[in-house]
């Protein structure tokens, strides 16, 4: 099988002092990876090279057999197959309905399509009835899981999700922890970033470890 992403020598300075290297990695298509690493490895900067919203500077990147050339035109078709939850995710003033409403408006889904995707992706995350609720007095833990199920509702082919559960309780780590691997049981690729040690053996995820901005695989 042909992998998703392919990287070959890639590098991204970040600042002054920070260099990410990553000399080769391949992600195959339904697979399930955990980026494991300290506070200042690079996880978040890859991640973002991932979503194609930080070009590298060196190196090659494929996604689905073609080079990412990160023209305009090419990164706005490439970045609705991919969608990432970043570690401090952010809604816009409104409705919770509204926040998940806007991606899926950006890809044409309106009216009664539209409704049931927010409602299933709100059910999905244990957030049933959310959608009137207004996103500026939610929760830290609420937050992240309406930003889990806005990037859920646009049914993603690449899902990276950011340190998704550090402030979530153990009920809805739990629910999480079962849906990622369903989720790419049904083809979707996720990349995640945890803290917690156990949580990628738990969820059966491949690790890809990294330190001090050079990927060790
Ligand atoms: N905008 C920036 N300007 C300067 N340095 C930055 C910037 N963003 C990130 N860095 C530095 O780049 C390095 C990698 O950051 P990155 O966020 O990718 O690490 P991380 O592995 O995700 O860390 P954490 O586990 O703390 O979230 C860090 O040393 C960070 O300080």
């Amino acid at each position: 099988m042909e992998p998703l992403y392919t990287l070959h020598n890639i590098e991204k300075k970040v600042g002054e002092n920070f260099l990410l290297r990553v000399e080769k990695l391949e992600l195959f298509a339904g697979g399930l990876y955990s980026l494991a690493g300290p506070n200042g490895a690079g996880k978040s900067t890859l991640l973002n090279i991932l979503a194609f919203l930080t070009s590298p500077d060196r190196g090659e990147l494929f996604f689905a057999g073609e080079r990412a050339s990160w023209t305009a035109g090419w990164l706005q078709h490439k970045r609705q197959e991919v969608t990432l939850v970043p570690q401090n995710p952010f809604l816009f003033e409104g409705t919770v309905g509204n926040n998940l409403a806007f991606g899926l408006k950006v890809r044409g889904i309106m009216g009664r399509r539209q409704r049931e995707r927010i409602y299933a992706a709100l059910g999905t995350v244990g957030l049933e009835g959310f959608e009137k609720r207004r996103a500026r007095g939610l929760s830290g833990g609420e937050i992240q899981r309406v930003a889990i199920a806005r990037a859920l509702a646009l049914d993603p082919r690449v899902l990276l999700l950011d340190e998704p559960t550090s402030n979530i309780d153990s009920t809805h780590i739990m629910r999480l922890e079962q849906l990622v691997p369903e989720l790419s049981r049904r083809g979707v690729t996720v990349v995640m970033v945890t803290h917690d040690q156990e949580q990628p053996r738990r969820m059966g995820c491949s690790i890809l470890p990294i330190q001090g901005g050079v990927l060790q695989c």
